[in-house]
This record gives C-alpha cells, sequence and structure tokens, in this order.
C-alpha cells in the first residue's frame, strides 16, 4: 500500500482500513499525509472493461457534480493493477451514508437524478447494462427452477411482458447514460446536503425511466412491505419531473419500468445468493432478495400515476 501510494502525488501513507460496507468491489479507505482518499479494486470487471466507468463518471466530473474521478498517478495512469485486480484511487467525499431516506433526501434525490440524466445525454461512449435484458432473460430462466413455483411463475411471466411492451415502445423512450444503481447506500450526505453519488460501476446507455424507477424503488419503499411511502415518492417524482418532463410514451412506460426495475435486482440478488449459499461467510453479506420480491409484488398489485400528484 505504501509503494502504491508513492506512485501518487498523494503525500505518505499514515494508514489505511478495509471497507466492510460493499459487495460488488473491495475497497479501502486511504489516510495521507494530504488527505483522506478510497482505493477500490474491482472484482466483477477486467482492466478493458474499467474506462468506460471512469469515463462516465470525469464526464459528470467536469459538469459539476461530486462524483469520485480517478486521481493520476505520477505517470499520467489512472487505472493500476493491485493484486491481481484492476484498481483506482479516488477522492474520499466528506458526508455519510443515511440509516434511511427521507421526504426532504428524496427530493433532492428526485432534482438531482432528473440533472444527472440531462447531463449525461452527451456523453458519447455507449455500454449495454451487463444486468440488462439479455442478462435476465437468461438468468431469470436458470434461477426459476431454484425457487417456489409462484415465485418462478411471478419472474418468467414479468420478464415476457416487459419483452412484449418493449418489443413496440422502445423507439419511444428516452436513453442516455445512468447510473444503474443509484440506491439512497450510493449517496452521501452532510447533514440534509447531498455531497456525493458514488459507485457508477453498474452505469450504462439505458432508459432514463428504467434508472428512475431504480431510484424510486429503493428510496421510496417500506423494505419490509414493498409498499411506496407516498409522501416520498410525490416528493422524489415532483422534484424530477420539474426537471426533466417525460413524454407520453415515458409516463406509459412508469409501471413497466418500476416492475422491471424491481425484478433486476430482485434476480442479481437471488444470483449472489444462489453463488454464496455453499459458503456461510459470504451467504451473511448478501442482500436479501426478498426485499425486491415484495417490490416487484407491490407493484404488480398497483403502480401510483407519475402525473397526478
Ligand atoms: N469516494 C468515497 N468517499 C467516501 N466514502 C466512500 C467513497 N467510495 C466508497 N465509500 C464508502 O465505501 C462504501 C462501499 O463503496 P461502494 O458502494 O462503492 O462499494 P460496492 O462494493 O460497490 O458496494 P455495493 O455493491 O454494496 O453498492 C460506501 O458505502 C461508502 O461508505
Ligand atoms: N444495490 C445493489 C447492490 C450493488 O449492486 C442491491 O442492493 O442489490
Amino acid at each position: 500500500m505504501r509503494g502504491l501510494v508513492a506512485d501518487y502525488n498523494l503525500g505518505e501513507l499514515v494508514s489505511f482500513q478495509g471497507i466492510s460496507g460493499g459487495v460488488e468491489n473491495t475497497n479501502y479507505f486511504l489516510t495521507t499525509t494530504t488527505g483522506k482518499y478510497v482505493l477500490t479494486l474491482f472484482e466483477e470487471f477486467e482492466f478493458d472493461e474499467v474506462p468506460y466507468f471512469l469515463d462516465v463518471v470525469s464526464h459528470l466530473q467536469e459538469k459539476g457534480f461530486n462524483v469520485p474521478a480517478a486521481l493520476f498517478d505520477q505517470q499520467g495512469e489512472r487505472l493500476r493493477v493491485v493484486q491481481d485486480r484492476p484498481a483506482i484511487i479516488v477522492d474520499c467525499f466528506p458526508g455519510d451514508i443515511m440509516d434511511g431516506t427521507t421526504v426532504e433526501s428524496c427530493r433532492i434525490m428526485g432534482k438531482v437524478l432528473a440533472q444527472l440524466h440531462t447531463a449525461g445525454t452527451d456523453f458519447p461512449e455507449q455500454r449495454d447494462s451487463h444486468r440488462g435484458m439479455d442478462w435476465w432473460r437468461s438468468t431469470s430462466k436458470a434461477i426459476a427452477p431454484e425457487l417456489e413455483p409462484e415465485q418462478a411463475h411471478l419472474l418468467l411471466e414479468q420478464v415476457s411482458e416487459f419483452d412484449t411492451f418493449i418489443a413496440q415502445y422502445d423507439d419511444q423512450l428516452a436513453k442516455g447514460t445512468v447510473h444503474g444503481d443509484l440506491f439512497f447506500n450510493n449517496t452521501l450526505f452532510e447533514g440534509e446536503q447531498l455531497s456525493a453519488i458514488i459507485d457508477f460501476y453498474n452505469a450504462c446507455h439505458s432508459w432514463l425511466m428504467y434508472d428512475f424507477a431504480i431510484v424510486v424503488n429503493d428510496w421510496c419503499s417500506d423494505m419490509t412491505t414493498g409498499e411506496l411511502d407516498m409522501d416520498k415518492y410525490h416528493a422524489l417524482v415532483n422534484a424530477y419531473i420539474h426537471e426533466r418532463q417525460p413524454n407520453a410514451a415515458e409516463i406509459m412506460a412508469w409501471p413497466h419500468m418500476l416492475k422491471i426495475a424491481a425484478l433486476r435486482f430482485w434476480l442479481s440478488r437471488l444470483e449472489a445468493w444462489h453463488g454464496a449459499k455453499d459458503d456461510p461467510e459470504r451467504l451473511a453479506q448478501q442482500h436479501d432478495p426478498k426485499e425486491f420480491q415484495r417490490i416487484l409484488e407491490a407493484r404488480v398489485r398497483h403502480v401510483p400515476s407519475l402525473t397526478e400528484n
């Protein structure tokens, strides 16, 4: 670690500490004589896949967002290899992960999400999601036999319903560069102020309404029931719409996007859960798939309108 830090213009290493929060990458807080930083080792991507994500973040940083762009070492490299993994160092932002969302934080997120979507539309690179349509079609077929019949039916039925919808309306829905995983635990707040958005490693070129739905499902749902907290929902949705008005097809797509966004995280959690089931230590670190099963079931029962708030 001392040798790595010495390759950057960050002064000398004082201390470092592993971060236990994440599930996808390996992260460390670094304290040096010039400040605090975060080292990320990418566990899911090979070296050549990482530059896209670094370019997304630097594009958004240039547009004024508080996002963690990779720092350059003394050779002018921002992507390194550490312990055989691609690795970067970024600034450590002030603020904390909230224990839960509030109506006010939802309002802030709605506004900033619409601004992020607008800022991402002129990003020149396009990358399909590695957890997009192809992935959920094949993974749902692979996971379904492991589920109770009722759950398997829900999963396969929803994938098929979305296929039918998107075949007809895809070209009418705005696409752009989106975060893809903007859960509240990927934001830092200092009091009521949003101080940073982190973890852009699910960024991709996709439907803006899909990204909007990912955010609403996580920020506005009661995780124990899956139901929406309507005060949070109105705050987030109204703030978004105030900044970026969805077109008629996007408004019609809203229930489909909320359902498929819930399914995507139900499925990724199921996949991770099944992958870890023989290793109790890894299993204990996994997010609970049931939370997103309940959110999907709640969205199948009812989706509030996007516009009549
Ligand atoms: N630039 C940063 N500034 C401050 N804290 C950070 C920064 N990057 C990461 N962290 C801290 O590290 C934690 C894990 O980071 P991150 O969410 O990127 O990991 P991850 O493995 O991708 O997590 P997950 O997959 O669960 O979303 C964050 O919750 C946050 O506490
Ligand atoms: N936000 C994801 C984990 C990281 O991709 C989840 O909660 O399932």
